[in-house]
């Protein structure tokens, strides 16, 4: 018989929480469990305008993690509630899919270090969308032979962190590619600050933030002559929920954590 798999989902009145609420219901061989939520503690999701699933809902993580004792905890909330969430899971013998970013380098660390002591598996997905994974793979590919390099994320005005996730994930990948240069002229000046973007290891990284964005990425590669640009567009949000389900299902097998989709895919 197939296994099914109890999921928690953090963040379930979000734009992608809702998503990932609807996801998780219409999937066979998963089942939602329950939901964290910032408010309506011991209350049913169907009590809240927008949703059927008798769900019940905790504030309190351990709480919830204790009672529950689900397989899997989905987060889609903020930098510093995903961390708390991902390391209570953690502690509780739940296994994080994490889609929140903003995360620092320390607690990706420390997160790393639980995972592996727990022996539970852990997936950190900057980006669950398919198209925004090969967008940084391609990048990477064309950084072995394009060392000029300068990557514009752009996305809707209420996100929290700067770069995004996929931004700095990208910018990673191409680290491991190519010998650190920094871009532009060495005698640049900035008559208006922070107009070069970021600086990642001479990478720039330039965030617009404007109603109307999803998800949106270009990483531009320059050349003599010639100019090469790799674009990625979320237009839907239902763009990331074939990597959540991928994710729900490839966290059940791992005993450590995973940083990145591109490591789950073939
Ligand atoms: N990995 C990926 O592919 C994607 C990741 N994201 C990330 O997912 C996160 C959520 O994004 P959105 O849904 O757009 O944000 P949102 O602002 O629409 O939703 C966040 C939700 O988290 C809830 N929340 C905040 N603190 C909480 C707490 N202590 N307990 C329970 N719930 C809490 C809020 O009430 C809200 O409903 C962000 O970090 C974003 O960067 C977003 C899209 C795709
Ligand atoms: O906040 C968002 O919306 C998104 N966040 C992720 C990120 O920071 O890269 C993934 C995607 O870009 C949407």
């Amino acid at each position: 018989m197939e296994q099914v798999i109890s999921v928690v989902i953090a963040g379930p009145r979000g734009k992608m929480g809702k998503e990932a609420v609807k996801l998780v219901e219409n999937t066979q061989g998963m089942k939602l469990s329950a939901v964290i939520d910032r408010k309506y503690n011991h209350q049913k999701l169907s009590d809240i305008e927008g949703f059927s699933s008798d769900s019940r809902i905790y504030t309190d993580p351990e709480e919830c993690f204790k009672a529950e004792q689900p397989d899997v905890l989905i987060d889609l909330t903020t930098p510093e509630t995903g961390y708390l969430h991902a390391k209570t899971a953690l502690l509780n013998g739940v296994r994080p899919v994490i889609g929140t970013t903003g995360f620092t380098q320390h607690e990706l660390n420390e997160l790393k270090d639980l995972s592996k002591s727990k022996q539970l598996g852990t997936i950190i997905a900057p980006n669950f969308a398919i198209g925004a994974i090969l967008m940084m793979k391609f990048s990477q590919m064309a950084a072995k032979y394009f060392e000029d390099v300068e990557i514009i994320e752009m996305h809707h005005d209420q996100k929290l962190d700067a770069p995004s996730g996929t931004g700095l994930k990208t910018a990673e990948m191409i680290q491991e590619q190519r010998k650190s240069k920094p871009q532009g002229h060495p005698d640049e000046k900035e008559t208006v600050a922070g107009s070069r973007g970021g600086d990642i290891d001479g990478i720039r990284i330039h965030s617009v933030r404007l109603p109307g964005l999803v998800a949106h990425q270009q990483v531009m590669f320059g050349g003599d002559g010639q100019l090469l640009t790799i674009k990625h567009d979320s237009h839907d949000r239902g763009s990331f929920m074939s990597g959540v389900k991928l994710c729900i299902h490839s966290v059940m097998n791992l005993e450590e954590l995973v940083y990145g989709v591109e490591n789950i895919i073939d």
